[in-house]
This record gives structure tokens, C-alpha cells and sequence, in this order.
């Protein structure tokens, strides 16, 4: 680890000054930890490791994943929620969502809500939207459940249709209910097998369908034996594995799957489970569903019923104790979870069965769609500037034909959708205003304030106000900075107490093993290189001074460039993208997924200083010094890119910027 001088922050400086300067060592590149490198060995494990990596580039579809994880007998979870009702409660529902993509469920559902328009994208809530933003903002393979007894069949194929062109593939095809009625017994015109069958003539093998399944019998249907023959005819349709209701004793699992495979059904069936989580709850469903609590159950909830920890406490333990027979018996290949849109108890119940993952391989070095999107699965290129607002990268590119594979290009101006829509849709409400201005301070004095919330974001300790800066305006998530920024925190720190406003950075890298905890991915056995890259805000003058300084590095790749273009310095080729992240694995050809491209900085450049207008300044009210000092930085601040080609002698990054400061 490098040291850094002491450095003062200059509490009098103002826009354009420059602060006082302090010795700072280059920091060397990074070769990772060799000791602890992978081994090549004959043996399964390796094998596997690899086989999963490259697996994760190719979009296979799900039912695919699914047998062949049932063939090799590895327990997986998935989980099923239903749309939000808000446009909060969407922001809240993403970021629900990222962290249980973590954990690494094989797919996700989203219910098919009436309530919600489901098939209307205009509606943020739809049951349609919700899965579009699942597969598209959380990287999760996703499958829509969709109802068709509400509509005519060629509303159904609309529905279809749309889901295809959202890029989704998996459908739970469902019958739904219509509201009972006062003159006799509900017809249903069509019913779930007819939506399988219409899937399959007009869809042939594109999508993947799953069945519901009752293992008490669905309420309607004439006799438990019926039952599972037409369960039987859903799946001779088409269908591909079955999910089932919710039910409360293995047991009856159980006896289900064996009724199932004597009547010759042969696809896998993957058990519902609800964990109880409040009494109430738990009753209200089970009266909906059409089932009985057993007295068992009712007797040991009795006691409790009025204390929701303690019946939260039961419901884990109860639901724990099912899956784990259910998988440990080989009834049950997966389990699969109605989560209730809540996190805890779910996440408990599959970290104690060890289900949750607990690492996760990095197959690129941002995070990739990998398998689980079907149109972006191969794509292994994306410029370096969106690296900490990937949602937003995936927004303004989704309407892209195709996706970089293998390089980058030198593709003419690359066509990105404008970003408004995204942030209404799914990044409003979070975080607060209240809670950003404890971050970035209720009333800003001087530039001195705004150097102190960069430094505050770079060093992740807490603030005066007793909160850590978990973000900046250019970060669209709450997880302060990755851990290979430690390499340079020193060098991160003296930048932003000097008044050089880092937005994004990653430090030379030479040779580390994609096995290590820092700086590694892809697949084990390889090697991973870096260029140093710093972007950064730097007042007028200073980027004068540091125009001038650049004269004597040649090694480095130069962008400067202001919000309305009045600057727009560079050394590079207008369109040659540079690579700055590359690495080298065994059997295969040299991957690099991270470039600068400057076609792609013009776009990022207006996006970047929006951010201080729209993510900062707007936190404070018309008029206020508060409000202008960050318009004038808008307005005054020079955007800065460097790339250290020479990645691996020591970077001369911040070197040059204590001469920049220095002149
Ligand atoms: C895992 C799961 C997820 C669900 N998700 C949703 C959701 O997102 N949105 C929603 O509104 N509802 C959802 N439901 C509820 C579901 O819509 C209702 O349970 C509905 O009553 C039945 O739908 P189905 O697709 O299971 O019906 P079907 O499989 O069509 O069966 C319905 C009834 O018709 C009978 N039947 C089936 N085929 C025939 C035939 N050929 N001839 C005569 N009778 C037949 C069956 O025995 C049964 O009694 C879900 C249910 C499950 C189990
Ligand atoms: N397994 C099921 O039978 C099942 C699953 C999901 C949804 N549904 C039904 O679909 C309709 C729309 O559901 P929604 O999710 O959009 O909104 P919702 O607000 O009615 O239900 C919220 C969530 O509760 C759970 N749930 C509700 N009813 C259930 C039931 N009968 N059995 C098991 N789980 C149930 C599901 O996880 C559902 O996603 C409702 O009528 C619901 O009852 C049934
Ligand atoms: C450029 S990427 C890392 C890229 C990755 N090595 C690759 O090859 O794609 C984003 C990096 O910027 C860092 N970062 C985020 N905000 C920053 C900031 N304000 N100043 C400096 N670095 C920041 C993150 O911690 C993260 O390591």
C-alpha cells in the first residue's frame, strides 16, 4: 500500500484555486495475490468451475438450466414476487431485487396482477413493466406469469407477443379466475392448457412454459385424480416443469409427486412454498387458495399470533424443515418461494438450507447479464463511463440490435435513448432529499463543502451529520466504492481534498489472477490487466495547467470537454475506442470488456453533468448560494478522462496532477 503526505484542506479556496499540495507517491501496478492462483487439475471441481463460467455467456434457455441442475442433482431456489403498487415502491422493489440477485436465484416470477394493467408499459406497476425491469435492470432471468381466462384469445396473443419483445422467454401460463357469479357456476371460455397450446403453434420452443400444480387438487376441479390428468394434458401441450400451490406438510408434496409420475407426468415439479409471516396473512391466503391450515400449525401459531417476530420465527423454522426434506428425499428439485415482496425471512430460510450464494463469480469485470438475458447474453464490451450506473447504461441501450461482442468497434456514433423516461420510472424517490442532504449537506459554504462530500465518499467513514456518503450524483447505488479503489484511496483522497473531483478511477493492474478477491473475473486459470483510468471534475484553470502538463506524457490518453462543448481538448483519435480492461484465460481468445470509447464520453459527458443538477443541486431550494454554487460548477468545471497506457510501470497519473497543481 502506497502513504500519502498529509495533505490540508484549504477551508478558503474557491473555484479555480487550487489548494495546497502534498508529496504523493505513484502507485505501482497490482499483481494480485499468485500465491493463492488457481490449480489446474483433472479433478471435477475445477471442471465444474469452468463449466459455468462459460456456460453464463451463452443464453441457455430455462428449462434447459433447469434439467440439467435436476440431472446433476444441484439444489437451486427461485422466487416469486408480485408487482408494486408505486412508483416508490418500484425504486424500493429494484433495489430489493438487486440484492437478492446476489444470492443467485435461477429465475424470478412476477405474478399477473389485474390490478396493476399488467400488460400496460406505460404503467410503471404493470405485471408487464416489472418483468421488463427485472431482466433488463436486475440481470435476472425472469418469467411473467400471464392469465388468459380474462381475455379473448386474441388479446392473449398480444400479450405474447409483447412479452417476446420485451425479451422475456418464460411464461407461467395460468388460467386465472373471473369474479364468481350470481347465475350459477363461472364458464371459462379457455383455461391454461389453451394457452400453452396457442404458445406452442404460434411460439414453437422459444419460450419457456411452466404449468401451475395442485397437490391437493385445484378447488374447481371434480376430483384430485382430474386434477392431475389435466395437469397431465398441460404438460403433453407443452409445458415444461410445474410450480405448485402453496401447501403446509411435505407429506402432501410428496404423495402429489408420486401421483404425478404414476400418471406418467415426467417433467420436474418445484414445490411453492409461502413462509408464514403473519398470521393474518396466512389465513387470508389459505381461505383464498381454497386450503385448510392443519391444526398442527394453527395449534402452535395460536400462542404467538399477536407477537410477528415470533410467528416470522416460526414460519422460517416450519418452512426450513419442509424444504430441507423435500430436497434431502429427492421429492423436490428447487424450491420455489412466494416471497411477498419481503426480504428477510426468505433470505434466512435459503442461507440456512445453504442454498443462498455465498460468492459471487464475477464472469465480466462490470456486472453482466451473463445467461440470463436472452438478448444481451454474449454482450462483453461496455464503455468504462457508466461503470457505476450500469441500470442506466441498460436503459439507454436497449433498444440496441445487437451488443458488443468480443470488441467494442469503431462504431459510428452509437445510438443511446435519451435518459428522462429512466428516471422517472425507476430511480425516483431514492434516496430522499432529506436523506441526501445529510450526505451532501443541508447548506454548502464553499467549494470546500463539495471537496469534503467527495473525500467523505472515497474514505466511507461517517460524516458530521452521522451518515457515510454510500453515494455520489454519478453512482445509482448505495455501495460506496468497489474494494480494488482501495488500491488507491490514498491517491483518491489527495485528488479530492485538492479539488480534483473524482467520479470514476480504477487502478493498473498487471497480471492478477481472475481468481482474485480485488481485481479478478472471468474464468479461473487466467490473468487480468488494467490500465490506471481517473475521471474527474477539475476547475477551468486547472485544466489549462493541466493541458500544458500532458505536453510532457505522451503514455497518456487525454479527454477534457465542458458541458457545452466550448472545451473539448484530446489527444486521442476521435473515434479509435481504447481497451483499458483486458484479460487472458486458458482456451479461449483474449477477452476485453471495458473501453474508453469517445463517441460514447460525449454522450456520458451531458448525462455526468446533469447529474449535478438533477442528483445535487435540485436537493437545495430556488435560489439559495447552495443551489448556485453547484450551477456554477456545472457551469465553470472541466470533464476530465486519462488513461496510463504504460500499465505496467507505476502510473504517472498523480504525478502529473501535482504538477498540474503545482504550475
Ligand atoms: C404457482 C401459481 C401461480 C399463480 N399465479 C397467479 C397469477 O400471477 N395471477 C393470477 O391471477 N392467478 C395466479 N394463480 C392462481 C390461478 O390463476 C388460479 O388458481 C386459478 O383458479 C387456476 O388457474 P390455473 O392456471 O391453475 O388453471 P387450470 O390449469 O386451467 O385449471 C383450472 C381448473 O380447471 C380444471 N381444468 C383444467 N383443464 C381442464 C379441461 N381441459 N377440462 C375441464 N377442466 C379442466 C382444473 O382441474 C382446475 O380445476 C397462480 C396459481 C399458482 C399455483
Ligand atoms: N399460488 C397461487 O395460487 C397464487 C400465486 C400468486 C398469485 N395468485 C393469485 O393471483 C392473483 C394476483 O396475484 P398478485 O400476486 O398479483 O397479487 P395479490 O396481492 O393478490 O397477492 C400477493 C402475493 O400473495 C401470494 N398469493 C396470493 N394469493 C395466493 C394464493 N392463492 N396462493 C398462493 N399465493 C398467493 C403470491 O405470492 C402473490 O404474488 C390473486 O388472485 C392471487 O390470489 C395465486
Ligand atoms: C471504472 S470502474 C472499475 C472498472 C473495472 N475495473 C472494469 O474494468 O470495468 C468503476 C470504479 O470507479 C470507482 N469509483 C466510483 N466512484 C468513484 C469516485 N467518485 N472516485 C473515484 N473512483 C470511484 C469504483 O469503486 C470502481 O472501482
Amino acid at each position: 500500500m502506497t502513504k500519502t503526505a498529509e495533505t490540508k484542506i484549504d477551508v478558503h479556496s474557491e473555484i479555480g484555486k487550487s489548494a495546497s499540495v502534498g508529496k504523493l507517491d505513484s502507485p505501482k501496478p497490482y499483481c494480485g495475490e499468485h500465491s493463492n492462483g488457481f490449480k489446474f487439475t483433472n479433478g471435477t471441481n475445477g471442471h465444474n468451475i469452468i463449466e459455468t463460467v462459460r456456460e453464463n455467456l451463452t443464453y441457455v434457455p430455462l428449462h434447459q438450466r433447469i434439467e440439467k441442475r435436476v440431472k446433476s442433482g444441484t439444489p437451486f431456489f427461485s422466487l416469486e414476487f408480485f408487482p408494486p403498487k408505486t412508483g416508490n415502491g418500484v425504486a424500493n422493489f429494484i433495489t430489493r431485487l438487486d440484492r437478492y440477485r446476489d444470492g443467485g436465484p435461477l429465475f424470478v416470477d412476477i405474478t399477473w396482477h389485474l390490478g396493476s394493467d399488467p400488460a400496460n408499459l406505460n404503467k410503471e406497476t404493470s405485471s408487464s413493466s416489472i418483468a421488463a425491469a427485472c431482466l433488463n435492470y436486475c440481470r435476472v432471468d425472469t418469467m411473467l406469469h400471464i392469465t388468459g381466462a380474462q381475455y379473448s384469445k386474441r388479446q392473449t396473443l398480444g400479450h405474447l407477443e409483447q412479452t417476446k419483445a420485451l425479451g422475456i422467454r418464460n411464461i407461467l401460463a395460468l388460467r386465472g379466475d373471473l369474479h364468481p357469479s350470481e347465475d350459477g357456476p363461472v364458464v371459462y371460455q379457455y383455461r391454461a392448457l389453451d394457452m400453452i397450446r396457442w404458445i406452442r403453434e404460434e411460439y414453437g420452443d422459444y419460450f419457456t412454459v411452466a404449468a401451475s400444480g395442485y397437490p391437493l387438487g385445484h378447488p374447481e376441479a371434480p376430483s384430485y385424480a382430474a386434477d392431475i390428468r389435466y395437469l397431465k394434458d398441460k404438460v403433453d401441450a407443452g409445458a415444461q416443469f410445474v410450480i405448485t400451490q402453496l401447501f403446509f406438510e411435505p407429506e402432501v408434496f410428496e404423495q402429489f409427486v408420486r401421483d404425478c409420475r404414476e400418471a406418467g407426468i415426467t417433467v420436474p415439479i418445484i414445490p411453492g412454498i409461502m413462509p408464514i409471516q403473519s398470521y393474518e396473512s396466512i389465513r387470508r391466503i389459505a381461505s383464498l387458495s381454497g386450503l385448510t391450515i392443519p391444526d398442527a400449525i394453527l395449534k402452535a401459531l395460536e400462542p404467538i399470533k399477536e407477537n410477528d417476530e415470533a410467528v416470522r420465527s416460526y414460519g422460517i423454522h416450519h418452512a426450513v424443515e419442509m424444504c430441507r426434506r423435500l430436497l434431502s428425499n429427492g421429492s423436490a428439485p428447487s424450491i420455489h418461494l412466494y416471497t411477498m415482496n419481503r426480504e428477510g425471512s426468505c433470505r434466512e430460510i435459503l442461507q440456512t438450507l445453504g442454498l443462498w450464494q455465498q460468492q459471487n463469480i464475477r464472469t465480466l469485470p462490470w456486472g453482466s447479464h451473463c445467461g440470463q438475458h436472452p438478448l444481451r447474453a454474449k454482450e462483453d464490451v461496455r464503455p468504462i463511463f457508466w461503470s457505476s450506473r450500469p441500470k442506466s447504461y441498460v436503459f439507454r441501450t436497449k433498444d440496441w440490435d445487437e451488443y458488443p461482442n468480443g470488441r467494442w468497434g469503431n462504431a459510428s456514433s452509437p445510438a443511446y435513448n435519451d435518459l428522462q423516461d429512466y428516471y422517472l420510472f425507476y430511480l425516483k424517490g431514492l434516496p430522499t432529499k432529506e436523506e441526501l442532504s445529510k450526505m451532501y449537506y443541508n447548506e454548502l459554504k464553499s467549494v470546500d463543502d463539495v471537496k469534503k462530500v467527495f473525500v467523505n465518499f472515497i474514505k466511507q467513514e461517517e460524516n458530521e451529520n452521522g451518515v457515510k456518503v454510500t453515494r455520489l450524483p454519478w453512482s445509482e447505488q448505495e455501495t460506496g466504492t468497489r474494494a480494488e479503489t482501495n488500491l488507491i484511496k490514498d491517491q483518491l483522497l489527495w485528488c479530492n481534498k485538492n479539488g480534483i473531483l473524482t467520479v470514476n478511477s480504477q487502478p493498473s493492474v498487471n497480471g492478477a489472477p481472475s481468481t482474485d478477491p480485488l481485481v479478478g473475473w472471468g474464468k479461473p486459470g487466467g490473468y487480468c490487466y488494467q490500465k490506471a483510468y481517473l475521471e474527474f471534475f477539475v476547475s477551468r484553470e486547472l485544466a489549462q495547467n493541466l493541458r500544458k502538463t500532458l505536453e510532457d506524457y505522451p503514455q497518456i490518453n487525454y479527454h477534457m470537454i465542458n458541458h457545452d462543448c466550448s472545451i473539448d481538448w484530446t489527444n486521442s483519435d476521435p473515434t479509435e475506442p481504447i481497451a483499458v480492461t483486458w484479460g487472458v484465460f486458458p482456451g479461449c481468445e483474449i477477452a476485453q470488456p471495458t473501453v474508453v470509447d469517445p463517441l460514447s464520453f460525449r454522450v456520458w459527458k451531458d448525462e455526468a453533468y446533469d447529474a449535478w443538477l438533477n442528483n445535487w443541486a435540485n436537493i437545495y431550494p430556488d435560489g439559495s448560494a447552495s443551489r448556485e454554487l453547484i450551477h456554477k460548477i456545472h457551469d465553470e468545471y472541466v470533464l476530465v478522462t486519462l488513461v496510463d497506457n504504460d500499465f505496467v510501470k507505476p502510473t504517472v497519473i498523480f504525478e502529473l496532477l501535482q504538477k498540474m497543481l503545482n504550475s
